[in-house]
């Protein structure tokens, strides 16, 4: 039997119940692979935050936080551990809604469930294990004082998440901030809803307190913009371009709120002329770019190629790039399926028509795919004869479009991959492991990929520098994103201070 191709129809998930939006309106939901509406999510408004602000703002403080915010992270850890048994339950049927909203290939989408799950994993854990870092010992240098450190949730967080890696990405929010303690309310992307509100209903399902977890779909300007310049959230995480983070900032600034911001990137992948196995290298650059459509932040979008073997290694692109499978994302095997939307798939085209007039080659691709009539698809691109003022090399596509540059030294690599306002994540790919190491410390980027571009893992600190943000999501600095310090220090002689002359007793 044929999957079915329409997606549940929810409400807002606000104070563990579905409601509708207090201005009745909703927003379709289009298939980006056959262009057709298959639902739609609520539209939610300022009205809308209002009220789920309202509501985790009362889970967090209902009887003194002993249910939530104060009560033991092991006592939290079991609402994650079912939320990951729930997702793990649900993997197919949460892969296939991904898929349908977001054109990606079914095997990526279940994937991406797996790491969601395992995401929650790991943050239960980490919950679990902050009962034993409490109170930890401060030293001091003074005997008679005695001082420790609580560490406690910061409070209501604002989540505001991008379409590329829907549930992925918010999870990468959703599961430290709820360890720590907080509660949240979840802004998904309007292009890709549907899976964060299923989240809602599993949530629901495994009894999490009401209002600990809330999701408001919607508009940007009319349903994020209210969140992060709402006076009673704590805190706003935000995943998305660089514009959108710089607004919420300026936001956030007029009440002193503190943002982590994950941006856009432009990542360099340098591959050098002493790789022994050409084919490997290849294909970690094809990973690192047609993965996702390259709709992906830390997609390695420039490939710098040392000239002694730039002839081979793009023949070999080539070869392997018209070997990928681009269809239906629900057809096996494929391996590269439609962009998000027709607005994204307009953009990435105009940036190769650009491309294309600034004077670079594109040497394979470009275009749709002749055999797919319907649906926002594309050809695996890649383009030549670069120079660094184009916008191609400048511009972050977020699409299947890789830039190509040669390079003679390695200091000419180094500062060609460095030629850019972004700095999330960098990759390297040489059989020389000093040179790899040189490289990874001269590269201005949170991540480093040597021999690879892409893996990524929970235990592992994620994000960038320069234009490409700043605080770190996953691992242990995931988690300290929700938490603040805070230090308790006792006087503990029984001697008077001293500092003032006593007033006489008499
Ligand atoms: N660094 C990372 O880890 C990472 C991960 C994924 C995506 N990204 C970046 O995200 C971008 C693509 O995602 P996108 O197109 O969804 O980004 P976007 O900035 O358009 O939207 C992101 C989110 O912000 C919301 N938003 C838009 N305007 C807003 C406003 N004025 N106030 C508050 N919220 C607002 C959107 O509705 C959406 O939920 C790319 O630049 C990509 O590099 C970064
Ligand atoms: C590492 N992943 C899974 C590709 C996620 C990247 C997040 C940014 O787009």
């Amino acid at each position: 039997m044929a999957p079915p191709q329409t997606v549940p129809r929810r409400g807002l998930f606000i104070g563990g119940a579905w409601r509708e939006p207090c201005l009745g309106r909703r927003l379709p939901v289009v298939n980006p692979a056959t262009e057709a509406t298959i639902g739609d999510i609520p539209a939610g408004t300022a009205e809308d935050v209002e009220i789920a602000v309202a509501a985790a703002r009362d889970a967090f403080s209902r009887d003194g936080g002993r249910h939530w915010s104060r009560a033991s992270g092991a006592m939290r850890a079991n609402f994650l551990r079912a939320i990951a048994a729930k997702i793990k339950d649900r993997k197919s049927e949460l892969a296939l809604l991904e898929t349908l909203d977001s054109g990606k290939p079914l095997d990526e989408a279940s994937a991406d469930m797996d790491d969601v799950a395992a995401c929650f994993e790991y943050y239960a854990d980490l919950a679990e294990a902050l009962d034993g870092k409490q109170r930890s010992p401060i030293s001091l240098p003074m005997e008679n004082f005695k001082s420790y450190v609580l560490k406690e949730p910061i409070g209501v967080v604002g989540l505001i998440t991008p379409w590329n890696y829907p549930l992925l990405m918010a999870t990468w929010k959703v599961a430290p901030a709820l360890a720590a303690g907080c509660t949240a309310v979840l802004k998904p992307s309007e292009l890709a809803s549907v899976s964060c509100l299923e989240l809602g209903a599993i949530c629901m399902e495994i009894g999490l307190p009401p209002g600990v977890f809330n999701v408001i779909t919607g508009l940007g300007p009319e349903a994020g913009a209210p969140l992060s310049s709402h006076p009673h959230v704590d805190k706003i995480a935000f995943t998305g371009s660089t514009e959108t983070g710089k607004r919420i900032m300026t936001s956030a600034a007029q009440m002193v709120k503190p943002v982590s911001l994950e941006l856009g990137g432009k990542s360099p992948l340098i591959v050098f002329d002493d790789i022994r196995d050409i084919d490997k290298a290849v294909e970690w650059t094809m990973f690192g770019i047609f993965a996702n459509a390259g709709q992906v932040c830390s997609a390695t979008s420039r490939l710098l190629l040392h000239e002694k073997i730039a002839k081979k290694f793009l023949d070999r692109l080539v070869a392997w790039a018209k070997n990928i499978k681009v269809s239906d994302p629900l057809e096996e095997g494929c391996r590269l399926g439609s962009v998000v939307s027709e607005g994204q798939y307009e953009k990435i085209k105009k940036f190769i028509s650009t491309a294309r007039s600034e004077g670079a080659t594109i040497l394979y691709g470009g275009a749709r795919p002749q055999h797919l009539k319907r649906g926002f698809f594309l050809e695996p691109t890649i383009i030549t004869d670069i120079s660094t003022s184009m916008q191609i090399w400048r511009e972050e596509v977020f699409g299947p479009v890789i830039c190509v540059k040669e390079f003679r030294r390695e200091s000419e690599a180094v500062e060609l991959a460095n030629d850019t306002q972004y700095g999330l994540a960098g990759a390297v790919i040489s059989d020389d492991q000093e040179r790899c190491e040189r490289i990874s410390k001269a590269l201005q980027s949170g991540i480093i990929w040597i021999n690879c571009s892409q893996p990524c893992f929970v235990q592992a600190p994620w994000g960038g520098n320069k234009r490409s943000g700043f605080g770190r999501e996953l691992g242990e600095w995931g988690l300290d994103n929700y938490m603040t310090v805070k230090q308790v220090t006792k006087y503990c002689s029984d001697e008077p201070w001293g500092w003032y002359q006593p007033p006489s007793k008499l």
